[in-house]
């Protein structure tokens, strides 16, 4: 079966820096995609590339079998490949319910407006009793949740999530990641960064380990991942 997603030789960085040296990967359209490494080695980078947000030097990316190489972001939003970045990077005046509105303004999301508002209440209760509070009078993890909710609303076909549990306390970060395993049970692909390597391994049937700017290692679907393989992976032997 066509991938979902395939990255072709992308080399992408800033200015004269070079981040991203020749990456190449792919997601199924089953089970969900988890990258990790140390900080500064490229993945946001990566992640960047692939929504259309950092155009690469050269390399393709495809989405469902289209080139979206040239595509603008705003493009890509459109076909169903929303990206969630790190750090809850939402206007601090808006309501949730304005956020809401927001993440459904594609074409594609707007028909499912209502039905995915209450996927995002079933999944975030707590976004329900706070409806027309501003997003800057949020908790650290009601923002977290107002950006993956928002990103619901988009109607996601593929959907990434760059360091979803940075900064949350202990309690807060397993009820998000408990959220994150619904979505993925509900159907939607995802692509997740993540330091938390436990969460990593409960959620994905594929692993990249992204390290200079490169993939350095691959775990593919339906091969055992061993913790002590992916912590010498991480720290070195
Ligand atoms: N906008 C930018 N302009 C210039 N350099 C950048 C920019 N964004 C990132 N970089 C550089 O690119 C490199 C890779 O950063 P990136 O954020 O992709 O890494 P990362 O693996 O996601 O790290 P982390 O886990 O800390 O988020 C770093 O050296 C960083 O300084």
């Amino acid at each position: 079966m066509m991938p979902i997603l395939s990255v072709e030789g992308v080399t992408a960085g800033y200015g004269r820096v070079t981040v991203l040296n020749d990456v190449s990967l792919e997601a199924g359209r089953h089970g969900n995609v988890g990258f990790f490494g140390p900080n500064g080695h490229g993945k946001t980078t990566l992640l960047r590339v692939i929504s259309g947000l950092l155009k690469p030097r050269s390399g393709r990316i495809f989405f469902d079998g289209e080139d979206i190489t040239a595509r603008s972001a705003r493009a890509i939003v459109g076909t169903g490949l929303i990206h969630v970045p790190q750090g809850n990077r939402l206007f601090p005046d808006l309501t949730i319910a304005d956020c809401m509105a927001l993440g459904a303004y594609s074409a594609r999301a707007r028909p499912h407006e209502a039905e995915n508002r209450e996927k995002v209440i079933e999944l975030f209760p707590k976004l329900a009793e706070r409806w027309r509070q501003r997003v800057r009078t949020l908790s650290g993890g009601e923002r977290q949740m107002v950006s993956i909710g928002t990103a619901l609303m988009s109607h996601p076909r593929l959907l990434i999530l760059d360091e979803p549990t940075l900064g949350l306390a202990p309690k807060i970060k397993d009820e998000l990641c408990a959220s994150v395993l619904d979505i993925s049970k509900g159907g939607v692909p995802l692509i997740v960064v993540e330091q938390d390597i436990e969460f990593l391994l409960e959620l994905s049937s594929q692993l990249y380990l992204i390290n200079h700017g490169t993939v350095a290692t691959e775990i593919k679907p339906g091969e055992s991942i061993a913790h002590s393989e992916i912590m010498s992976m991480y720290f070195g032997h």
